[in-house]
């Protein structure tokens, strides 16, 4: 063939694919277009050695929550963990901040392509955005791109990606969810409507500054804690296994002010989990503690704070003699006593809200009660099971005032002067002084170090003065006291003696010769 014939040729090749392009453009209706682009996708992807997942925006007229999953987990990844690397160094991200959300997320743009590894598998996830051609009818409008995410991944990991792969990443994208938005803090209030449908809880949006860095406590102590959340939170496994309700209770107990509910506000911060604040004096009877319970989501904390406060719950089917120890009434074993007037929650009712059968409704959830008197609690209520694990918030000691001073000041321990070091670490615990003034000490002076750690120590040796003195009073009183028993005792035994009757006094015969008289 001549030269001028072969470019001849080909110049009409071009223009027939040229012509026909236009007539499919023109003859073919979009539809069908897609389909045969379909087509020869597909075939390619018959030919390659990768398998290839789709996964779409909206599968029919629903949204597909996987979608949703691998952009948030994909968007995460670029900046959490650098699980993802791109292997373009051109790809393009685009940042995004959801509304009340403190943080900013970056985003694959249009048809670009990233590069994942799990379990040492690398795959590459593309992101296709392609013109929605034709609005079909739908109940709901659809949006005019059609998005959706393919995965490339070699044929032979196929397994890897159907067994875990996409668990792991619905798994790690509710991780993301809960720690970029805020929680939200529900409360229930009195008289609120309960049938089905409607919420009992009122909520707002819950922002405690709160966390385990910013809590003064023992570190050993602030470590199990920790480990125990975080078992929790990823024991679901453990939990099926072991046939237990996916569920654990806290008691927190200690004076005022040692930091209850600021380890309350810690553990939602750090599990990302919702608070629901339960004003048990607000519910009227056990079927509307029920209800409320019901209406809890899973993974959140239900508190009741100072429950020995809200309602009377010393020792269930116990009543207290005068003498002060407690005897049996069988009368109130199904817990239908010991409630407040006015109140008809009983201590049962809340036995069953923590433990019984309802108490597992919708899983992973924490019971958390706080008390300033633990003495006072019903050993029903504090048994394992209930309050799994109970927790003594107590006065500052040395560990947890570094702590605050590290928090309040920016004062690391080698930064401050030794002898006053001594002198705090010397009266701290002597002082028993709270957290919270301890914390107000700081405040007040926080813009001046220096002055701050001189006012907290002149405040802790003065409340070992004051304490001392207290203590010296309350002994001599305490003698006093004594010595007025021993006087009265004498003089008691002193007119036994001369009675006549003495015997009976002395030995209680009293009441039998009292009987026989009559
Ligand atoms: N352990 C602590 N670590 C850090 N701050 C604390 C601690 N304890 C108390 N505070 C500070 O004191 C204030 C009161 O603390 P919080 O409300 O947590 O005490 P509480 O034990 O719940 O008291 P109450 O028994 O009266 O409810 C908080 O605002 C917090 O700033
Ligand atoms: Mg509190």
């Amino acid at each position: 063939m001549k030269m001028s014939d072969y470019w001849t040729t080909m110049a009409s090749l071009v223009g027939m694919l040229a012509f026909c392009q236009t007539i499919l453009q023109l003859v073919f209706p979009p539809e069908l277009r897609l389909a045969f682009l379909h087509v020869l996708t597909r075939l390619r992807h018959v030919f390659s050695s990768h398998t290839y997942f789709d996964i779409t925006e909206i599968d029919g007229v629903n949204t597909n929550e996987l979608y949703n999953a691998v952009q948030l987990y994909l968007s995460s990844s670029v900046t959490v963990n650098g699980a993802v690397s791109s292997r373009n160094n051109n790809t393009r991200l685009s940042l995004t901040r959801v509304p009340n959300s403190s943080s900013v997320t970056f985003g694959l743009s249009n048809n670009d392509r990233i590069t994942d590894v799990f379990n040492g598998v690398t795959v590459l996830w593309e992101h296709v955005v392609v013109q929605r051609q034709v609005q079909s009818f739908s109940w709901r409008p659809m949006p005019e791109e059609k998005r959706g995410f393919t995965l490339q991944i070699n044929k032979r990991d196929k397994d890897l990606v159907l067994d875990s792969y996409l668990d792991y990443i619905v798994g790690k994208s509710e991780e993301i969810r809960r720690r970029n938005e805020e929680r939200l803090l529900y409360t229930n209030s009195r008289g609120v409507s309960l049938d089905v449908r409607s919420h009992p809880w009122d909520s707002v949006r819950f922002k405690h500054p709160s966390t385990f860095d910013t809590l003064a406590m023992d570190p050993e102590k602030k470590k199990r804690i920790m480990e125990d959340l975080r078992e929790f939170a990823s024991g679901q496994g453990f939990y099926q296994k072991t046939g237990r309700a996916w569920k654990r209770g806290y008691l927190l107990y200690g004076p005022p002010g040692t930091g209850k509910s600021s380890l309350i506000a810690a553990m939602a911060n750090y599990l990302g989990y919702d608070i629901y604040d339960l004003e048990l004096t607000e519910v009227q009877n056990n079927s509307e503690l029920r209800k409320l319970l019901m209406k809890t989501s899973s993974k959140s904390i239900i508190v009741i704070e100072d429950i020995d406060c809200s309602i009377n719950l010393t020792k269930r089917g116990k009543n207290k003699k005068k003498n002060g120890s407690y005897e049996y009434d069988p009368g109130l074993i199904n817990g239908s006593g010991l409630e407040e007037p006015g109140s008809s929650v009983t201590l049962s009712g809340l036995l069953n809200f923590t433990d019984g059968l309802w108490s597992c409704c919708g899983s992973e959830k924490i019971f958390v009660f706080t008390t300033n008197h633990i003495e006072k609690l019903d050993s029903a209520l504090l048994r394992s099971g209930r309050m799994d694990m109970h927790i003594h918030m107590g006065f500052c000691k040395f560990p947890a005032l570094k702590i605050l001073l590290k928090n309040y000041l920016r004062l690391e321990e080698d930064e401050m002067d030794g002898v006053v070091l001594e002198e705090m670490e010397e009266c701290v615990e002597e002082a028993e002084i709270t957290p919270a003034d301890v914390s107000e000490v700081l405040i007040r002076n926080r813009s001046d170090a220096v002055k701050a750690v001189r006012e907290l120590v002149c405040v802790l040796k003065e409340r070992v003065v004051k304490r001392k003195k207290s203590v010296g009073l309350k002994k001599k009183k305490e003698e006093g006291d004594e010595e007025e028993e021993d006087e009265a005792d004498e003089e008691q035994e002193k007119r036994a003696l001369d009675s006549p009757n003495r015997n009976r006094e002395v030995f209680g015969f009293q009441d039998e010769e009292e009987e026989k008289e009559k």
